[in-house]
């Protein structure tokens, strides 16, 4: 088959046992490519052939690996519209927003270029005389990497950039839906001077090659993103046999609109963040917590927003909102919009299926108004272009409502008042807190991360990235 895409292990492009087809949710009949399937057995060939290479890797310079990923780099920024196509075609994202997305990549192999010349660790006195301490900072060893579909650029590059800068050797198994960009990544690696086995490709099922991931003995660190309930069977999984773990799961993030804030500005937040990339991001806004001074204003302010928006083919010039990434999806956003109106709610618009020129996962923006906080639709995840509007009286009511959730991954608070901006920076339960800004839609340089039910482990990105890919060693030096 001459669009066929192989596993990379040891250096080496491999059959599967099968292949995936990699279809296109803007328009099902598009095939992007037919993709392999790793098995348990494919998996643990690239565990062995990361272990036998990570010694090598381990005391690489700091000049090789900074070579490495700038020149992956490189090839992204110069490759932005064509690899961006690609992720629009297999995600569904306009193509602005894979090109973003692609350039962001980049952005982040160049930084952890950088992190790799800048990693150190630190000298002290010790508390005994002629003695000093080193605290060396050292690579973790072989690193499973887990990725979702929804960010199929950023988030394997948020992993594997880290990983490789502090040494450490790596398999990485992208989503299903979206493999198309992680063999674009392993492709431009295996040009590369990084040594073979260094880092692998497996694609395939979670259930398979991913639990293999998560089971071996020989991966002593696993990085996930991706559902609260795969993620906690891989924490639990990952603490029961020692190996460190670091996962990310999602939210229900809360945006507050107070009577004080510039409507402009809450509405353009609001929007972005509950409906941009389809609402597929974990940083999403999905309950908007109105004031009710402003709430009618804004909800009419929102409603003729939404409808100014196009849904449509990712890569058609002018979409605004591509399809929801498959079926699975859309059913489950579907679902639902259903729950909430059965339990009280008022649709104010959309949140229907719509049908284009090509056969693709639609779906209008849906803004339910009239919720509750304890209702099902301000409770669970959606991951799909659906919010929920809920009134309250003042900022106190807004931050307990805001607060009350198992989630804590980004917050945000449209407001002109400095003193509650300022509040809600230091009591938002969140791991993220934008004032005047999308809950979505991050900085590459600094730490990303939530609390509650949201994350666990080390924050990713950013030089925080550190505390999950490289282990510290104390080594004390008395010179006799
Ligand atoms: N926090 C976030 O950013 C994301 C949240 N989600 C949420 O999760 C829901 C379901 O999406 P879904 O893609 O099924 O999420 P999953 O959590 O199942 O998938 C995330 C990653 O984990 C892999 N995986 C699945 N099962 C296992 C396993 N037993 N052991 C190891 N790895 C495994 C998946 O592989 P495979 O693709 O082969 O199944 C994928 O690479 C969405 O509707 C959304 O609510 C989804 C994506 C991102
Ligand atoms: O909002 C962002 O920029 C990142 C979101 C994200 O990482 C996710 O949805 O998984």
């Amino acid at each position: 088959m001459s669009n066929e895409f192989k596993n990379y292990i040891n250096g080496e492009w491999v059959a599967g046992a099968e292949t995936r087809p990699n279809i296109n949710p803007s328009d099902t009949s598009d095939i992007i490519g037919h993709y392999a399937q790793a098995d348990a057995a494919q998996t643990e060939a690239a565990i062995d052939a990361a272990q036998a290479a990570f010694a090598g890797w381990a005391f690489s310079t700091p000049q090789q690996r900074f070579d490495v990923l700038d020149q992956v780099g490189n090839e992204l920024l110069a490759r932005r519209e064509e690899i961006g196509r690609l992720l629009s075609r297999e995600e569904g994202k306009t193509l602005p927003e894979g090109m973003g997305e692609t350039h962001r990549a980049a952005m982040i192999f160049k930084y952890f270029a950088a992190e790799a010349l800048r990693l150190g660790g630190e000298t002290l006195a010790s508390v005994r005389p002629g003695v000093s301490v080193d605290v060396i900072r050292q690579p973790v060893g072989v690193v499973g990497l887990i990725a979702p579909w929804n960010f199929p650029i950023a988030i394997p590059a948020w992993k594997i950039a880290p990983a490789l800068a502090y040494g450490n050797a790596v398999v990485f198994k992208p989503a299903e839906l979206v493999p198309g960009c992680a063999w674009t990544i392993a492709e431009i690696l295996s040009r590369t001077a990084l040594p073979k086995g260094v880092f692998n490709l497996v694609m395939g099922p979670g259930s398979q090659v991913g639990a293999t991931l998560v089971d071996s003995p020989k991966v002593k660190a696993l990085s996930f993103t991706g559902s609260v309930a795969t993620g906690r069977r891989i924490i639990a999984s990952c603490a029961a046999r020692q190996a460190k773990v670091q996962a990310e799961m999602g939210g229900k993030n809360p945006v507050i609109v107070l009577d004080d804030a510039d409507l402009n500005v809450a509405v353009n937040a609001a929007v972005q963040s509950a409906y941009f990339s389809t609402g597929q991001r974990c940083t999403a806004s999905s309950r908007i917590i109105v004031t009710e001074g402003i709430h009618d204003r804004f909800v009419e302010a929102v409603v003729a927003k939404l409808e100014t928006l196009k849904v449509d083919h990712a890569l058609k010039a002018g979409t605004d909102i591509g399809p929801v990434v498959d079926q699975r999806q859309l059913d489950q956003n579907l679902r639902y919009v259903d729950i909430a109106q059965k339990e009280g709610g008022r649709l104010a618009f959309g949140g229907d299926v719509v049908e284009r020129e090509t056969r693709g996962f639609y779906q209008r923006p849906a803004l339910i108004t009239e919720t509750r906080n304890d209702m099902t639709i301000s409770r669970e995840e959606v991951f799909g272009p659906v919010a929920n509007v809920i009134r309250v009286r003042d900022y106190d009511e807004a931050l307990a409502v805001a607060n009350d959730t198992e989630f804590g991954l980004s917050a945000g608070l449209c407001t002109t008042s400095l003193k509650h901006a300022a509040h809600f920076k230091l009591h938002a339960q969140a791991g993220m807190v934008m004032i005047n800004l999308p809950t979505a839609g991050v900085d590459y340089h600094v730490p990303f991360g939530g609390s509650k039910g949201s994350s666990y482990g080390p924050r990713e990105q950013g030089s925080y990235a550190r505390e999950f890919y490289t282990t510290v060693k104390t080594a004390y030096t008395f010179p006799g």
